[in-house]
Parts: structure tokens; sequence; C-alpha cells
């Protein structure tokens, strides 16, 4: 059997934020106004802090300014709402980013829930999330997203095909089960009380991991010819697909690092353009 072919994510990624900065600087020619990203990050958890330093470098590069939010670990929920309420009024903020995960004691809906539709560039209010499943226009959650422009990139159409999506989060699995369903596939979620994980991965052509536990699928659940994303982060750039032994049997596969996650950050910067676009009239 051959070798799966890689979907590589950093080259996809690297062309969608050259288009994105082009954008940006004709957006900025046009209207004397750079599009601003608003992070904002509770607490100092590293994993955390190295992906918004990630956003924010990129931004940079794009053209895209950004506006840090650090706020202290003992943040409560109302006082994070008062927060993204304040930068969704602000004229000079066309896109927010909340930084996930932030804490038990955050109540984490109530936060998604205070940032305005029109700058919910990360996709996580239920507003987005109805546009997205309905597959209308409107922001989508940038990895459920960027995993549909790599199955675009790679002539993977959806339609007819039976998706296995393992996980159930409120910004992977399930908007990623919702992107696929858009797109005519017949989707299964599995989740900590699915009884027979193995089986039911067998049965997918399209395999979404995006459960966060390492190594979870292996090669032998895969069904020969498979295309298999892993949208895993582990400690330790590992994803949630034992990549040695399921290349042997997909058809494609997206590898960690260089699948997924940059895919992830332009579709970011993408949507903060479109967002600026839209805010600023143009
Ligand atoms: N509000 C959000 N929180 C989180 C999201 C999200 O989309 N929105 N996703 C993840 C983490 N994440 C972005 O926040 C993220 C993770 C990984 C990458 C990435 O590009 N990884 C590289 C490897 C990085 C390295 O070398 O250290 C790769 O896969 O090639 C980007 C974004 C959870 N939280």
């Amino acid at each position: 059997m051959s070798q799966a072919r890689i979907m590589d994510g950093t080259a996809l990624a690297r062309r969608i934020v050259e288009e994105t900065a082009e954008k940006a600087a004709d957006l900025t020619a046009r209207t004397g106004t750079a599009p601003c990203l608003a992070t904002v990050l509770v607490g100092e958890d590293p994993a955390s802090v190295t992906y918004v330093r990630m956003k924010q470098n990129r931004c940079r590069k794009a053209g895209i300014e950004s506006r840090h939010v650090a706020l202290p670990a003992g943040t409560t929920t109302g006082e994070l709402v008062g927060t993204l309420r304040e930068l969704s009024a602000d004229p000079g903020v066309h896109g927010i980013l909340l930084q996930h995960p932030m804490g038990p004691h955050i109540d984490e809906r109530a936060a998604f829930e205070a940032i305005t539709p029109e700058k919910d560039v990360d996709g996580v209010t239920f507003a987005s999330f109805a546009t997205m499943s309905f597959g209308l226009p409107g922001f989508v959650s940038c990895t459920p997203g960027g995993i549909m422009r790599l199955l675009d990139e790679y002539g993977v159409d959806p339609a007819g095909r039976r998706a296995v999506v393992v996980g159930r989060s409120a910004i992977l699995g399930k908007p990623a089960g919702m992107l696929l369903l858009a797109r005519d596939a017949t989707v299964t979620y599995c989740h900590s009380r699915t009884a027979d994980l193995s089986a039911a991965v067998r049965e997918a052509d399209i395999v979404v991991a995006a459960v966060g536990r390492a190594r979870l699928i292996r090669g032998q659940d895969i069904k020969p010819g498979a295309v298999v994303v892993d949208a895993g982060y582990n400690a330790g750039n590992v994803g949630d697909v034992d990549f040695d032994s399921a290349v042997e049997r997909a058809s494609l596969i997206t590898p960690v690092p260089g699948g997924v996650g940059p895919m992830t950050i332009a579709t970011l910067l993408e949507q903060t353009v479109d967002a600026a676009a839209r805010q600023l009239g143009v």
C-alpha cells in the first residue's frame, strides 16, 4: 500500500496570509485605517501565551495591527465580559480573539457571547455557529474553517462521504461537523461516551480528530484510502493521530505540526481583514 499524500497546511496558510496582506494594504490605503485585531488572554498558560504571540506576529507580517489585553488569572466572568463589551463597542477594533481555554472559574459561553458577532473573527459566538451551520455568510470557527480550506485545496469533496468527527468541543469538533454537514457529508460525532470508537472511525471516508488525546487514533482504525485530518493540539506538538501508522493507510493526511495549526491562524487573519472591510464600509 502506498503512503498517503501530505496536506501541507504551512504552504497553503502562507499563500492565504500573503493574499490577506495584500487586502490589508489595499484597505489601509483606501481608508487610512489599518485592520485591528484585539487579542484577549486570561492568565499565563504557556501554550496560550505562545499561540497569542504567534497570532500577533503573523498580524504584524500581514499589516494588521494587534492590541493585546492581558488579564490576570483571577479575572471574573463579569470583568471579562466587561472588557469584551468595551472592545466590541470600540470603533478602532475590528476583530476580537479570546484565547481558549480560560480557566475553570470562567463561564466561557457568557464570555464568548460578549463578543459582538460583527467582530467575532474567531467564530465562537452562537450567531457565528448558526450561520456556519446553515452555510450562510458569516465568520467560521478558525480551525474548522481552515480544515475545510485544506480539503478544498486537495480536491476532497465531502458530499455523500461518511465523515467521523472525534471530539465535540464548541470551537473545534462541533463546528467541524456542522461545516462538513453543510457540505453534504454524512456526519457522525464520537466522544468520550462513544461505545466503540475504533469501529466508528473504521467506517469513515473522512476522519477529523479533534479530541486532544495524543495518538488516540491509530493506523489500524483507518479505512484504507480515507482522508485523515489531525486537529489535535497536545504537549510536544503531537496530534491526536498516530501519524506513522495512519500514513500507511490514508490517501491524504495532515501532519502535526504543519497541517491544521497554521491554517487556524491564516483563517483568523483573513476574517479580521474581512471584518475590517465591512466595518469601514469597503
Ligand atoms: N480562541 C481560540 N482558542 C484556541 C484555538 C482557536 O482557534 N481559537 N485553537 C487552539 C490553539 N491555537 C490557536 O489558538 C493554535 C494551535 C496551534 C497552532 C499552530 O500553528 N501550531 C503549529 C506548531 C506550533 C509550534 O511550532 O509551536 C503547527 O501545527 O504547525 C496555531 C494555533 C486552542 N485554543
